[in-house]
């Protein structure tokens, strides 16, 4: 049974609930991510966030997750959340995103007709970045769309780590992750009944297709 070279880590994303959380952390996800962009509808306060990292069990990364907030921001809820990992969905310039003493991911869109992202390039701009995260939104706007993109147009050529976001399920998280075989899978629509509420079950599928892909258990 051939396998993948490692195992595909798992971020939920857009949580808002603290039992969401905890059910997240018991199905063995590797990162929760919390979203303080001001256009989501799954927006957290930083306290609110503190709060719910109660409800973490050991060994599970939090991300806080920002679209062009300022830098007061950013740093208030490095203060009160202490995520592990930062990452960032806007024009945010690799001088901004390492500012805070955090590793960060960088989001790339690849909605839209944009022309594929160079890996190459990527890096030149974003030489800081701990790895990038291509989701499905194009530039300037919103993730948490729940819309995929095609995966072909990934770039080539990258050194880090990638992320792979955008419109992904538990019906076809196994097809993404053989196709492209990313360090990470991200999700938030996919694994909801609305937005910010997550669903159990579909929660628990998830986990159960992404290693199912690890394990080419077909
Ligand atoms: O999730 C949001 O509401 C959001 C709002 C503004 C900027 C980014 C946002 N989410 C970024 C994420 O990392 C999402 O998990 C990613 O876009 C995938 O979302 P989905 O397609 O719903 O799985």
């Amino acid at each position: 049974m051939n396998r993948t070279p490692f195992r595909t880590r798992i971020k939920f994303c857009g949580l808002t609930r603290a039992g969401d959380v905890r059910l997240a952390s018991e199905l063995g996800v590797d990162a929760v991510g919390f979203v303080f962009a001001e256009k989501s509808p799954r927006r957290l306060k930083a306290e609110e966030a503190r709060a719910m990292r109660q409800a973490l069990a050991p060994l599970v990364d939090v991300v806080a997750l920002f679209m062009d907030n300022s830098q007061d921001e950013v740093r208030e809820v490095v203060r009160q959340v202490r995520p592990s990992l930062l990452q960032f969905h806007g024009d945010e310039d690799d001088a901004f995103c390492r500012g805070f003493g955090v590793q960060y991911l960088k989001a790339v869109p690849m909605g839209g007709n944009g022309s594929r992202e160079d890996g190459i390039a990527l890096h030149r701009r974003y030489p800081s970045a701990a790895g990038f995260l291509f989701d499905s939104h194009g530039g300037g706007e919103s993730g948490g769309s729940g819309r995929t993109f095609d995966w072909g147009r990934l770039p080539a050529g990258l050194q880090k780590p990638f992320v792979l976001a955008g419109g992904l399920t538990p019906d076809n998280v196994f097809q993404a992750v053989r196709d492209t075989m990313p360090w990470g899978v991200d999700v938030s629509s996919g694994i909801e009944a609305a937005p910010g509420v997550k669903d159990g079950d579909r929660m628990r599928r998830f986990v159960e297709e992404v290693r199912r892909a690890d394990c080419n258990a077909d």
